[in-house]
Parts: structure tokens; sequence; C-alpha cells
């Protein structure tokens, strides 16, 4: 077992008797792992088995360890892992600063500290001073690097990115890409990373696995 990082032991998936995933893998602190197979074959679903959010319709075995830790049995939010969908979900009644504090763990005491700790999260995605703003007034792009921040805020033992670029025109998809892997590197976060798009892959630079087609 990988002691470091995220490791895959054995994890399979199935569908109505119908295996969907087979993966052994280890992904280390700031490396990437992509994940790629056509539409339906279960990409979202190897994401939600780890995070701990699979549908009730799927049958899965296998276990999820980080750092040495096994998560298997843990729900969702006991976790700490960190998501980023193709769309960024902001809560739109809430500051794009609100949308940060929310994600900030409530270990974080003190309201002067937990403002502090979003300040420096939207100026680490290059959206310093913008905490007051509406998220419904940010382009999608500001709020792609939203989403980033309030994902790092959390504390995250890992990232899993479900096409999270694939909304952005290609000069914010490359910028945006790189910030994420600089972030998973500077983290030491292992990353997941599930993606239609081979450019994805390759910037990512780690291992790629195909689900699908190929099993
Ligand atoms: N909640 C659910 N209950 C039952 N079946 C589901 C559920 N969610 C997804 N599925 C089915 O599971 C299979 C895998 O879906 P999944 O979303 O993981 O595919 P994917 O590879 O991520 O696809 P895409 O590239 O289109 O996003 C599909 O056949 C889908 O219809």
């Amino acid at each position: 077992m990988a002691e470091n990082g995220l490791f895959l032991d054995d994890v399979s998936i199935a569908l109505n008797g119908h295996r969907l995933v087979a993966l052994a893998h280890s992904v280390a602190p700031g490396e990437v792992l992509t994940v790629m197979g056509p539409s339906g074959s279960g990409k979202s679903t190897l994401l939600a088995y780890i995070g701990g959010f699979l549908a009730p319709a799927f049958e899965a075995s296998g276990k999820v360890f980080s750092d040495g830790l096994e998560l298997t049995a843990l729900p969702a939010e006991d976790r700490h892992v960190g998501i980023l969908f193709q769309d960024p979900l902001l809560f739109p009644h809430m500051s794009v600063g609100g949308n940060l504090i929310f994600a900030i763990p409530a270990s974080v005491k003190g309201k002067a500290a937990r403002y502090a700790l979003a300040e420096a999260a939207l100026e680490g995605v290059g959206l310093a001073g913008m905490a007051a703003r509406d998220p419904d007034t940010l382009s999608g792009g500001q709020k792609a690097r939203v989403a980033l921040a309030r994902a790092l805020l959390s504390a995250p033992r890992m990232l899993l990115l479900d096409e999270p670029f694939s909304k952005l025109d290609a000069e914010l998809r490359g910028q945006m890409r790189e910030l994420v892997f600089a972030k998973a590197r500077d983290s030491a976060l292992p990353v997941v990373l599930v993606t239609h798009d081979a450019a994805d892959a390759e910037a990512a630079g780690g291992s790629i696995v195909r689900i699908g087609n190929a099993q």
C-alpha cells in the first residue's frame, strides 16, 4: 500500500451486474491520475466512490486509502475530499467571500482568522480583493477560480476533478489547468482528473487510465 497519497486498492464498480470500473492505482502527493473513457463508462462514478457519495444503484468493492488511512467506511463529510465539477456551483445568495468562509473547517476559530484565510485564498487564485463581489457578477473563469479556492480552503486530502475545465474557452482552460496542477503540487495533494480532453491529460503529466471500451 502506498503510504503517502491516494491508493485505490482493487476498486471494482458494477451497475446491474455489468462491471464499469476495475482499477488498482496509487497517486502520489501532487501528482495527477487522469481517467478517460467514453460517456457513460463510469468516470464520475469512480469519483463518487472515492468521495463517498456513490448512488445506491451501484455495487462496489475495493478500498480507498489516503496517506495510509482507509477512507472506505467513512461518510463523505469525513473524507475531506476537494471536488471541482464542470460547473463551479457557487452559492448565489452569498458573496464570494461567504462562499469561501463557508468551506473553512470549523476548527479554524475567529471571524478575523477565517476572513484572512479567505482573502489569502482569493489572492492565491489571482482574485485579490474580490471577496465582496456577488458570484453572479463574475466571469466563468473567475467563478472557476473561486471554486478552486473554495476546494483548497476546505483542507482536503485530495482533489477530485470532474471535467472542471470543459466549459472554459481554450486560453482560460490552459491557464486554469496550470493553476490547479500548481496548487495541487504546492499543497502536495493527489489529484484524480476525469476528462475527455487529451490536452488536459498531457498537461496533467501523470498516469492515464482508460475505463470503458479498453476493459
Ligand atoms: N444515480 C445513478 N443511478 C443509476 N445509474 C446511474 C446513476 N448515475 C449514473 N448512472 C449510470 O452509470 C453509468 C456511468 O455513469 P457516469 O456518470 O459515471 O459516466 P461518465 O463516464 O462519467 O460519463 P460522462 O463522460 O458522460 O460524464 C451510466 O450508464 C449512467 O447512466
